[in-house]
């Protein structure tokens, strides 16, 4: 990447649940359109950390920047610039997909055509289904789609890939590019280290509340190599995931 302005600023971030402190001093930047990784294990203060950067969540202390609005100061203007997934619960069973982007579009004001929306996570096909006909693939699309309805600079996707199947992944990760090729910065959080390694430009690791490594995936596998590290069993060329897809194809399925 050749520019590496901060878009999002984060510093010396803490969150205490009652006497449990779930996020210990942390500090990073996400850069502008990057796709930034916040990956570690469960519990480890991931998806607290993105709602405090949502303007969701209250944190205990700790500035954080967003596109320059501070979160304290203009938590409005921030929602204006950043898309997040909805709650499925939201998501009213009654409506298609179209009405459904129609009526998210009149809450944020944004004057778009629901049918491009669709169209760019490859759903045109499912305008008239309801949500709760989708297969998950789909559901995941669809949501990212809404996360993009406000036009937004920056969107925060949380574990967008769970429970997909191996090409429904590989087609969420080029969606995720294209959507990062286009000029949106997003932040993800994934369980899937193929995927952080794939997909995020730079990634996090976060433990126990703090960042215990930050930096390109190359970068992070390159310093382990150099320190010693090597795989018990031989790596070969292909892997089992390589086989499925090779076997069933790359096509959209669902
Ligand atoms: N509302 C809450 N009240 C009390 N404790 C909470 C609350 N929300 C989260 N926690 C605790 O804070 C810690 C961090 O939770 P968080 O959900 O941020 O972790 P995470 O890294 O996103 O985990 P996962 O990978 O499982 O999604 C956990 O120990 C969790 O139990």
């Amino acid at each position: 990447m050749e520019t590496k302005k901060a878009i999002i600023s984060v510093k010396d971030l803490v969150k205490k649940y009652d006497d449990f402190v779930a996020v210990q001093g942390l500090s990073f930047e996400v850069y502008e359109h990057e796709i930034f990784g916040l990956l570690g294990p469960n519990g480890a203060g991931k998806t607290t950390t993105l709602e405090i950067i949502e303007t969701l969540r209250d944190k205990t202390s700790g500035e954080i920047i967003v596109d320059g609005f501070s979160v304290d100061k203009q938590p409005q203007d921030i929602k204006q610039i950043i898309g997040v997934q909805l709650q499925a619960a939201g998501y009213y069973p009654n409506l298609n997909l179209i009405e459904l982007i129609e009526l998210f579009a009149g809450l944020y004001g944004a004057n778009i055509k629901p049918m491009e929306m669709l169209e760019k996570v490859n759903l045109q096909d499912k305008a008239k289904a309801k949500y709760k006909a989708l297969s998950g693939g789909q559901k995941q699309r669809f949501s990212i789609a809404t996360t993009l309805i406000n036009q937004p600079k920056i969107i925060f996707l949380d574990e967008p890939t769970t429970g997909l199947d191996p090409q429904a992944r590989r087609n969420l990760w080029d969606l995720i590019i294209e959507i990062r090729n286009a000029g949106t910065t997003v932040v993800i959080t994934t369980h899937y280290m193929d995927e952080a390694e794939q997909l995020c430009d730079r990634v996090a690791f976060v433990e126990r509340g703090q960042i215990i490594a930050l930096d390109t995936p190359d970068n992070l596998i390159d310093k382990l190599i150099n320190s010693g590290f090597e795989r018990k069993k031989e790596v070969k060329k292909a892997n089992l995931e390589d086989v499925f897809i090779n076997l069933t194809g790359q096509e959209w399925r669902e």
